[in-house]
């Protein structure tokens, strides 16, 4: 049976989107989407290709984004697929700004920034210290959620993280659902630049979450005000992320939809 899906990105992190708005197309006898179906969709070779999977089911009087990673595994959150849920909400489906989203981590508040959308993405926890590590060489990490586990490592440069091919090893205790390592150094005041090998979609030209829990450590490390926004550059772009005075942090970046079209996968 074919379906309609778009693709969309946001700063190269990039997402298949499912229009489900009954929740009937993709999912099974469960309601759920199958694992195989998203690993398929997210192949680059014999699918569409994709970083995850976007699935939009209405809720009530609003929609839910299922989330879910390449791998096909589940996330609570994702930072830069929400900014282009909200991108497909509001060009396909009619949604005005700013707009509520129902995620795995509660709902999320999207609007316009200019060109670009900010999204809230609520409090960040900080909860420690852990350490990392990439072909014998470990660094301290901090561990951040923003509803999905981030260890972020501060480096002198980027490349000292490796080809990132595999997983970084952490610490099983801390994160026993896996997590998203993010690898930082700084390039002036209040900018950083980063990487991460994401959990379920390996090393991603962005991390929308992972910019936030980056900025977060970021700004813990400098005893910055909050309110402070940090300029956060990735290898698919730049996110300005603020963690407000009233403890929540706000994400800033693009998203664009780049094609649609129909598919039996
Ligand atoms: N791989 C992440 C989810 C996607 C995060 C990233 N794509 C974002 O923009 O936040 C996880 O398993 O928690």
């Amino acid at each position: 049976m074919s379906y309609r899906f778009l693709k969309g990105h946001g700063t190269e992190n990039d997402f298949v989107v499912l229009p489900d708005p009954d929740g009937t197309v993709h999912g099974g006898a469960d309601g759920e989407m199958s694992a195989e179906r998203v690993r398929a969709l997210c192949d680059r070779r014999a699918g569409i290709g994709g970083d995850g999977v976007l699935r939009a089911v209405r809720r009530g009087d609003g929609w839910f984004m299922d989330y879910r990673n390449a791998d096909g595994s589940v996330s609570e959150m994702c930072g830069n697929g929400i900014r282009v849920f909200a991108r497909y909400l509001h060009e396909h489906e009619g949604e005005p700004f700013p707009m509520r989203i129902q995620t795995r981590d509660g709902v999320k508040v999207l609007d316009r920034a200019g060109d670009e959308l900010t999204a809230d993405m609520g409090r960040p926890q900080v909860l420690g210290e852990t350490s990392v590590s990439v072909m014998g060489r470990s660094w301290p990490a901090v561990h951040v959620s923003m509803g999905n586990p981030h260890a972020v490592a501060f480096v002198d440069n980027l490349a000292e993280a490796g080809p990132l091919l595999e997983p970084p090893e952490h610490d099983d205790a801390v994160y026993p659902e896996g997590v998203n390592v993010e690898f930082v150094v700084r390039r002036g005041e209040h900018h950083v630049a980063m990487r991460v090998h994401e959990r379920g979609s390996g090393e991603t030209r962005s991390c929308g979450t992972g910019a936030c829990a980056v900025a977060v450590a970021t700004a813990l490390a400098d005893g910055a005000p909050r309110g402070t926004v940090y300029r956060v550059d990735l290898p698919g772009g730049t996110l300005r992320v603020e963690w407000t005075e009233d403890d929540r942090v706000l994400m800033t970046g693009p998203a664009v939809l780049v094609a649609e079209g129909t598919t039996d996968l």
